[in-house]
């Protein structure tokens, strides 16, 4: 689009309105000589007839009328212009009279009356032909017009040559700057090394050297579609600030010069900013600046629009076909300047991508072979050496096969290369042989390079050793599904073969036995002996478990002490039962740890599949709950899954549900069995056993709800009420009975555990009650004596400070050791129901009770025997030496006020 008003129109327009001014003047000058000659004429006609009139008057006096006639035509051919003579007497008669046969066009009639004789009067006609007056004016007319004509010729000549000479002066001016911008641009362009510098510097050359006002170049932002300036030079340069034109189409910034221009990729002229309607958005920013013409130029890159060029010029009309041409061949050369910056770049690329690849070539920890189209080694890298073994030379010329380790069948290879011959490619692990003979893995990738005609080339065959990268595999797969310990499946591979077994049962219809095993008393060892031990122990047991089992069967370790087993294809169910037998029996054997030699046994639970269950989670749940049937039916046993067991495990949450809410609705309450001391029959030693009045189940036991309450952590808040009441009611019972009266709390070892400091509550509140601490007589098990961590071992001292007595509960049951008795300041042991139970002379039970007393006392602890039912077993305890002794045979638990009663009865 060029929007062009051409200024030289002007002075034409001038010139135009000059000569009709001058025309009308003339025409005015014209008309005035004309009527003054018209007038001269008349005049001349007036003059003829007063002279003719004073002739014929005298002639008339005279009488001399013949002679008149004569006159008449005399006068008629000595005047031109005389049409008419004519001398009528007042009674007319014609005296004389002259008319020339040929008249005129303009003719003039002038009468005068003559007087003669005595009152004697004539009239004179004279006609006088006006023509000749006529034609001098109508020449005269023809003249001047004709003068004026030339004349306005001539100025419009001037004019138009004047004004032609100026415009092309000044034309040749702006085009030599023009050129002078372009020269300059070119000149920069080539020597520019980046081209942060050609925006501003195209802006700078149109201003300085183009005699532009102002340039700015617009840049395409894609996002937004607004031409944003980037570089601009000249004055108004604030024109800029928040200026905004968009390249859409859709809004009015859009269809302006720049939008157009870089829109249609070509020039858009305005060279007249005030007229035109293209620049409408901007007139109002643009009138503080003298700018009359604009013109924006495409810039493209890459062939696509990339930016604008405008620019701004003074004058109206500065863009003219040259101009145009001239800043179009501008912004074509800044086009041609940013494709070769890219140009350069893109070739900067591939020059540094194939000094990469060289280097990458020698650097390479990857092989890399290249072999010819009749697969003849044309050149290997150093890596390939490296991993081969085979240098340069050894290598060129040979076939790959060179390398190979006779490990894959020729099927494979057909297939290999089958699909290099389809695809072109192939990718995948392949074992070859190294020149010293290692056979070893390798990740390979072979790619074909054809030629023009589409046949082989090259082919590159690149190459990692990937060993060390198995073997890591292979390590992290093994830790991944092995336990690291004893080498058994983990609980990821277990559950794998589980899912495969009965996949396999469902195949065969043949069941299959999923076991849980866990070492009893482990943690005693684990715990004394130390974790190096507990460890060598873990491993004989997985050696022996393993020896028990068929090799399709599954032994895998879930970590401590817990062993899982699968027998598949059962054919015969007695396989269980042999299995078991063998594991127990194996187990028990003695386990030489080093110097030590510990015994062991092993509870194991049994559920079958599909008989018992048949989704893995609940096999694993069944298999739980009878191993903890079988280690709660005393342990080194084994135990089948029951529906029974379920519903165990059913009342055990319910009760740990109900159990939340027994200590704030006051369901709990302590019994109390009195410690008799053997010798003198009497009773100051009381021991707290709690009860839970269950709303609905009645009094539970606390053997079924304390594991409960000690694996939910409500022990901690049950034990602090049991010892608080106790404290209480051997207070009262002291102020009753006596002082010496003292009462034994059982207190759980997660009590011990945890992290809170309830025990020094206790010694504050036994001072709140003014109870001294040998009041109190704390039992504990025999396992937490050997967990001795710090925590614990401090709580331990710390009752002994406070006075209170230190009771070792279940004697016997446990892993114990003297020296823990000594360490811990132990006051007294209670020997187990167990070996009361079956006390006879001669006993083995006895025996051990009699070894008991004699090595408790010997470390100056007193004894206590539990479960003293009959006479014959307090006999029996009392010649054993044993100091006190509590049971039915003396009273069973008691609520406080029946124990009231029995005191005060005994
Ligand atoms: N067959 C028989 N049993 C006798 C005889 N004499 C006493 N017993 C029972 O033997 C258990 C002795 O308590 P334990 O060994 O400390 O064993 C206690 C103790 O370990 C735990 N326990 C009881 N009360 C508490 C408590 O307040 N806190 C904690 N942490 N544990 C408690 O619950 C266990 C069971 O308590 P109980 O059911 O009260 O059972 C009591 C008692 O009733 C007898 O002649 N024959």
């Amino acid at each position: 689009m060029s929007i062009k008003t051409s200024s030289d129109k002007l002075p034409w327009l001038f010139l135009f309105i000059f000569l009709i001014v001058l025309g009308a003047v003339s025409a005015v000058l014209l008309g005035n000589k004309f009527n003054e000659d018209m007038k001269l004429a008349r005049t001349s006609a007036a003059q003829q007839l007063q002279l003719i009139t004073s002739v014929l008057s005298s002639e008339l006096e005279r009488g001399n009328y013949q002679n008149i006639s004569a006159l008449f035509n005399q006068w008629a051919k000595a005047n031109d212009n005389i049409v008419q003579l004519q001398l009528v007497s007042a009674n007319g008669f014609q005296i004389a009279s002259y008319t020339r046969p040929t008249a005129g066009n303009h003719l003039l009639d002038l009468d005068a009356p003559i007087s003669y004789s005595y009152r004697e009067e004539a009239t004179f006609h004279l006609r006088v032909n006006m023509d000749p007056a006529y034609q001098r004016q109508a020449r005269f007319a023809a003249q001047f017009t004709g003068m004026f004509l030339a004349f306005a010729i001539l100025t419009a000549l001037i004019l138009h040559f004047a004004i032609r000479s100026k415009l092309e002066s000044a034309k040749a001016r702006r085009i030599s700057r023009l050129y002078n911008a372009l020269s300059e641009i070119n000149q920069a362009i080539v020597r520019m090394e980046t081209e942060d510098h050609l925006f501003p510097l195209v802006c700078r050359c149109a201003v300085k050297f183009g005699g532009m006002s102002m340039a700015w170049v617009g840049q395409i932002d894609e996002k937004s579609k607004l031409l944003l300036p980037v570089a601009s030079y000249g004055s108004g340069l604030d024109y800029l600030d928040g200026l905004t034109v968009s390249s859409l189409a859709d809004v009015p910034e859009g269809r302006g010069p720049s939008g157009i221009a870089f829109r249609e990729n070509r020039p858009v002229i305005v060279n007249n900013y005030a007229t035109s309607p293209f620049t409408a958005p901007w007139k109002s920013r643009v009138a503080a600046n003298d700018w009359q013409s604009t013109a924006t130029f495409p810039i493209a890159r890459g062939g696509r629009p990339f930016a604008v060029l405008t620019v701004y010029h003074p004058e109206i009309d500065a863009f003219d076909q040259e101009a145009i041409a001239l800043l179009d061949e501008m912004s074509r050369d800044i086009s041609f300047s940013l494709d070769n910056f890219d140009r350069e770049v893109q070739r900067k690329a591939a020059e540094k991508s194939l000094q990469m690849a060289a280097s990458i070539y020698e650097n390479s920890s990857e092989g890399m072979m290249i072999t010819d189209a009749d697969n003849l080694i044309m050149a290997v890298n150093p890596a390939f050496t490296r991993i081969t073994g085979y240098a340069l030379e050894e290598a060129i010329g040979k076939n790959p096969s060179l390398l190979k380790s006779g490990r894959h069948d020729h099927e494979f290879y057909q297939a290999m290369w089958s699909e290099i011959a389809e695809t072109g490619k192939w990718t995948g692990e392949i074992w070859d042989r190294r020149k010293d003979g290692e056979v070893y893995p390798k990740w390979l990738t072979i790619n074909t390079i054809l030629n023009e005609a589409g046949a082989v080339h090259h082919r590159i065959a690149l190459f990692t050793d990937i060993s060390q990268k198995k073997q890591t595999e292979e390590l992290i797969w093994q830790q991944a599904n092995f336990d690291h310990l004893t080498g058994l499946p983990n609980w990821r591979m277990f559950h794998n073969r589980l899912e495969q077994e009965i996949k396999k049962s469902r195949r065969t219809g043949l069941p299959l036995a999923v076991m849980f095993l866990d070492l009893d008393h482990f943690k005693e060892v684990n715990d004394t002996l130390g974790h190096a031990k507990g460890d060598m122990l873990l491993n004989e047991a997985a050696r022996r478990l393993v020896g028990c089992v068929r090799d399709s069967d599954t032994v895998a370790r879930f970590g401590g002490d817990e062993f899982v087993l699968i027998l598949g294809e059962l054919g015969d169910p007695d396989n269980v039962e042999r299995i078991n037998e063998c594991i127990l029996q194996n187990l028990s054997a003695p386990f030489e740890l080093g110097n030590e030699s510990v015994y062991i046994s092993v509870s194991i639970g049994v559920t079958i599949y599909p008989a018992d269950a048949t989704e893995i989670e609940e096999l694993l749940r069944n298999a739980d709950q009878a191993m903890y049937a079988a280690k709660n039916a005393g342990r080194n046993r084994y135990s089948y899954y029951t529906q029974a067991m379920q519903l165990v495990a059913q009342n055990r949450m319910s009760l740990s549900n109900d159990l939340h809410h027994a200590l704030a609705e006051k369901q709990f309450w302590l019994a109390y069995q009195p410690i008799v001391e053997l010798e003198t029959g009497s009773i100051h030693k009381i021991e707290a056993l709690i009860r839970w009045q269950h709303p609905k189940r009645g009094v539970v036991s606390p053997a079924e709800f304390i594991p409960i309450a000690e694996q939910t952590g409500m022990i901690t808040k049950i034990g602090d009420w049991v010892f608080r009441q106790a404290a209480q009611q051997v207070k009262q019972w002291q102020h009753l009975y006596g002082k010496d009266i003292q009462i034994s709390i059982n207190k759980s070892p997660v009590q011990f555990r945890s992290d809170d400091n309830v025990h020094s509550t206790w010694f504050e509140y036994l001072k709140e009650l003014d109870l001294p601490g040998s009041s109190i007589v704390v039992e504990i098990t025999e396992g937490l004596l050997m967990e001795a961590k710090d925590g614990i071992v401090n709580k331990l001292l710390a009752f002994r400070d406070n006075g209170i007595q230190v009771a070792l509960d279940d004697f016997g049951t446990g892993y114990s050791s003297l020296s823990y008795l000594k360490k811990f300041d132990i006051d007294y042991i209670k020997i187990d129901q167990s070996f009361v139970r079956n006390l006879a002379p001669d006993s083995s039970d006895l025996a051990l009770c009699e070894a008991m007393v004699m090595m408790a006392h010997k470390l100056g602890i007193k004894v206590i025997a539990e479960g003293v039912e009959t006479q014959e077993q307090c006999d029996l305890l009392i010649a054993a030496g044993c100091d006190y002794g509590q049971g039915y045979l003396f009273s069973k638990p008691l609520s406080s006020q029946d124990f009231e009663s029995f005191l005060n009865r005994s």
